[in-house]
């Protein structure tokens, strides 16, 4: 069901310290930093290549990965994002093998425009899951 590795994220404590280091001393291409406040994160992609890193530090009161930021203040890897063909079908299918989807279940667009949903950490061997829907996958209305 899980297609290419999409992304890779970090949680951080200074946003623009994290994207100068992979920008001047790792040579990578950083983007300009993404206010979500519907995620509660600001957020860098730094492109790799074959996949991309996501630099995210909290936004807001009700930041997501506050409390990740709190337990790890110099900050770590947060998730990895998958992507997949067909996100509903895929929700279906992991609710039906008993994981549990985050938040209210249904997906939410995510900072690349395409619907995103996360799986608990506690039922993927302790790491937190993205699955995002393949854009390829996407139709236009018609
Ligand atoms: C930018 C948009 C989008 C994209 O398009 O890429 C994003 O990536 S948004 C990224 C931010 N959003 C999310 O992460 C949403 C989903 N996450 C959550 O809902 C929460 O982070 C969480 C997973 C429910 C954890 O929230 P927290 O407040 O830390 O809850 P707890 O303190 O109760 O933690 C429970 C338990 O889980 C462990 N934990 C927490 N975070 C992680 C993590 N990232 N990876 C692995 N494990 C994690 C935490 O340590 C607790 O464990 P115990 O102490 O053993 O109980
Ligand atoms: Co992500």
């Amino acid at each position: 069901m899980i297609g290419r590795l999409n992304h890779v994220a970090m949680a951080v404590p200074d946003l623009d310290a994290a994207a100068s280091r992979y920008r001047d001393l790792l040579g990578a291409r950083v983007s300009a930093p993404q206010a979500l406040p519907e995620h509660g994160v600001t957020v860098v992609f730094v492109e790799t290549g074959n996949s991309k890193i996501e630099l995210m530090a909290p936004l807001g009161a009700d930041s997501p990965i506050a409390g990740f930021v709190e337990k790890n203040p110099s900050g770590g890897v947060h998730h990895v994002c998958f992507e997949v063909a067909d996100i509903a079908g895929a929700a279906r299918r992991l609710i039906e093998g008993g994981a549990r989807i985050l938040g209210d279940g249904r997906p939410r667009t995510g900072a690349h425009g395409l619907p995103v949903l996360f799986l608990h950490p506690k039922d993927f061997d302790g790491v937190l899951i993205e699955l995002e829907e393949a854009a390829t996958t996407r139709h236009s209305p018609s």
